[in-house]
């Protein structure tokens, strides 16, 4: 054999082992996804079972018994009066109730259960009800701050332990646990006093010694976990709270936790026995939506202003995520030309400025917060209507959790996500090192690339749930468009042979420029294909295995790279199609999908927030929620009695007085509207009847004449 031919065959031999190789990894990558699904669907498979037949868990005699958390207690009449009267609250959401009893009987438990759930209640409640002191470890300053004055305008003794509280209240709290002559009803502390603090632990162990620490709370208790989003390294150290009061029950609460979190959490706290709860990530009132951006900047903004302006005309509370620093600023600032009242909120501003942007809109006195994500954990305000991502998160799960940051009172809201496959390659230079960081970033990419999957099942795809319908609350589901697949892999295939080509010649390329030297080297092209396609289509075929990123620092930044992946020869070989979807829907702009306040619901509105300036620190929603304020309005009481059997009795009892002046005068000048309306209706049925008899008249006269 000639050294050529011999050259030739190892050099075609060297492509076929390339291309294997890459099949290989692909089917690897491919089989560990299977596996990690397969592992997902057994948990959820025991999940179900033991959903099916109850635990039987052994009592301490030996015996055993069935665990029915819904059955009548002994505390049941008094659980209802402090629901009712202290909280406001007139009926128990779901697992509300059970996970109270399983405190109330003195076990563990942990509570998984979606945003704005109602999770603060499962521990606030027993911790009345069950007297003595309750310790909540609560992650962030500015929610404990929210916590402990929502509970002081209930009336509740509540206090807390952080940097930032006085002298005076640690001497207070520290007599308070000593002691025991204060009431002191709930603690609430940030783990790192729990681990750093020897004297907080000292005086602690007293309380628990006089027989005073009736339970432990572990609030955003994911922070424990290092698979958790929100780590924090002092979370790890709570597991000496079990240790030291291993009597005590110990709640641990989150939104969102994988099976790994949660096996992680058990152990970690200490808490191996603990009842478990774990409600559905389904949240039905957020209606999920996906709008293409355009390449345009200011187009964006006009949409985005044009969105709030049509739907959220009330001032209605809202947060629009942005992706960096700069865009928060940018955007902010183009909201407000176009009449929206924004403001931004970063890591990077100093955190009084934070503080006071953040109070502003959580008194409604601004819109809309204009964030990047570090305007996150500590969000407590439960009328936020809309949520819109200006651009993609970075995962399913980060997303499930900025955009569940609407509607936490349970009333219709939005969250609406402007996608562009030009933003994916910031994203992606930005995840590339974390673990699985691209991986999740492509399940984001697929979820918005998607015209007819319903946007709820890929939440309960992602967190291994069974499917359940949506009610048409996406709009996928929900807007009846004309969704065709398109064949495209002739055009892939130019795109791939084009990265081929770069790659043997050893020249990089970002996606951007490959849209450019695609158009200009295949000029028929360029005429049909706009820029946006192109891009769409890169994107996809990183999606798909057959293109792959690759990613490079610079002393400034780290640039993305496309380069062919491991399904690359299948595609050239046609052993792969690639398809893609068009649709012609059209976004209803005008569409609403979140009721707005009536003439009477923003008189009350504009009650709860002059009552809530007045009082400095409370916040509107704490004085009535909006649920309460739709109740009120609907139902129309007009006595204390009966705004009591609608609010409870200490609401009624503080601000019960004017909020039956208002009703009053929202009846009267509904009267005189309607006087009004009669004697307009009379006057202008006269004018009418004189017209007609001048008419008449004319007419007689004429007939006379
Ligand atoms: N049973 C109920 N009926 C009506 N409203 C409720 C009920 N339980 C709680 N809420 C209200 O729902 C809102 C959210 O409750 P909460 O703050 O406890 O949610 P969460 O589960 O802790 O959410 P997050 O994960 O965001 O912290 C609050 O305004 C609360 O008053
Ligand atoms: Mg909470």
């Amino acid at each position: 054999m000639e050294s050529e031919a011999i050259q030739d065959e190892l050099q075609s031999l060297e492509l076929e082992i390339n291309d294997v190789q890459g099949q290989i990894s692909a089917l690897i990558e491919h089989q560990d996804r299977l596996y990690e699904r397969k592992s997902e669907l057994k948990t959820l498979l025991k999940a179900v079972s033991a959903s099916v037949t109850p635990v039987a868990p052994s009592c301490p005699d030996g015996s055993s018994a069935v665990e029915n958390w819904s059955e009548p207690f002994e505390w049941d009449s008094r659980a209802d009066d402090i629901r009712f009267n202290i909280f406001g609250i007139s009926k128990y959401r779901a697992n509300q109730r059970e996970i109270v009893n399983v405190i109330m009987a003195g076990r563990d438990v942990l509570v998984i259960m979606a945003a704005g759930g109602g999770k603060s209640l499962c521990y606030q409640l027993p911790a009345i009800l069950r007297g003595g002191t309750t310790l909540v470890v609560s992650p962030l300053l500015s929610l404990i701050q929210d916590q402990v004055m929502g509970l002081a305008a209930l009336g509740i003794s509540a206090y807390m332990l952080t940097s930032t509280s006085g002298k005076e209240n640690e001497k207070f709290v520290y007599k308070a646990l000593e002691k025991g002559e204060d009431d002191l009803k709930i603690l609430y502390v940030t783990p790192e006093k729990v681990s750093k603090s020897k004297r907080f632990m000292s005086k602690l162990e007293k309380c628990h010694n006089a027989g005073r620490l009736s339970l432990i709370s572990i609030d955003e208790a994911h922070c424990c976990s290092q698979w958790g989003h929100d780590f924090r390294p002092d979370y790890k150290n709570l597991s000496i709270l079990k240790t030291q009061f291993p009597k005590v029950p110990m709640v641990a609460l989150t939104a969102t936790a994988t099976q790994k979190v949660q096996n992680d959490l058990i152990e970690m706290l200490h808490i191996p026995k603990c009842v478990k709860f774990v409600s559905s990530v389904n949240r039905p009132n957020l209606f999920y939506s996906v709008r293409e951006k355009s390449l345009v900047g200011k187009a964006v903004v006009d949409e985005i202003a044009e969105f709030i302006r049509e739907s959220y005309s009330n001032n209605e509370s809202g947060i629009v995520y942005c992706f960096s620093r700069k865009e928060c600023e940018q955007i902010a600032g183009e909201l407000r030309e176009r009449g929206i009242s924004a403001d931004y909120y970063h890591a990077e501003m100093d955190v009084n400025m934070r503080e006071k942007v953040h109070m502003r809109w959580s008194k409604n006195k601004l819109q809309v917060i204009v964030g990047t994500v570090a305007f996150g954990m500590g969000i407590n305000k439960p009328d936020v209507r809309f949520v819109i991502h200006h651009s993609l998160s970075k995962s399913m799960e980060t997303y499930y959790q900025e955009s569940g940051r609407a509607g936490r009172d349970g009333l219709p809201s939005e969250c609406v996500l402007f996608f562009r496959s030009g933003d994916v390659p910031r994203q992606s230079s930005m995840v590339f090192y974390e673990y699985s960081g691209l991986q999740n970033l492509y399940d984001i990419v697929r979820y918005c690339q998607s015209k007819t999957k319903c946007r709820g099942s890929a939440f309960f795809r992602h967190f291994g749930e069974p499917s359940q319908d949506c009610n048409g609350m996406c709009d996928n589901c929900a807007l009846s468009s004309e969704v065709k697949e398109v064949d495209v892999s002739d055009l892939a295939k130019l795109v791939v042979s084009m990265v081929q080509e770069m790659q043997a010649k050893d020249q990089r390329v970002t996606m951007l420029q490959l849209g450019d030297k695609l158009r200009t080297k295949h000029k028929d092209l360029s005429a049909e294909l706009k820029r946006e396609e192109i891009e769409h289509l890169v994107i996809k075929l990183i999606v798909d295995s057959v293109l792959k990123e690759e990613f490079q620092h610079t002393p400034y930044s780290t640039n993305a790279y496309v380069t062919t992946g491991p399904l690359a020869n299948q595609l050239l070989q046609g052993r792969k199609t690639i398809k893609t979807e068009t649709s012609s829907r059209q976004i209803n702009k005008k569409s609403k999908r979140s009721s707005s306040f009536s003439g009477l619901e923003s008189k009350l509105d504009e009650l709860r927030k002059e009552i809530s300036a007045a009082h400095g620190s409370m916040l509107p929603h704490t004085v009535l929620s909006t649920q309460q304020i739709g109740l009120i309005s609907s139902q129309k009481p007009d006595s204390l009695q009966e705004l009591e059997s609608i609010i409870g009795k200490l609401k009624t009892d503080k601000y019960g007085d004017k909020i039956l002046e208002v009703m009053r005068h929202d009846t009267v000048s509904e009267q005189l509207v309607e006087d009004g309306t009669k004697e307009d209706t009379c006057k202008s049925r006269s004018s009418k009847r004189a017209k007609t008899q001048k008419n008449v008249v004319l007419l007689e006269s004429s007939e006379e004449e």
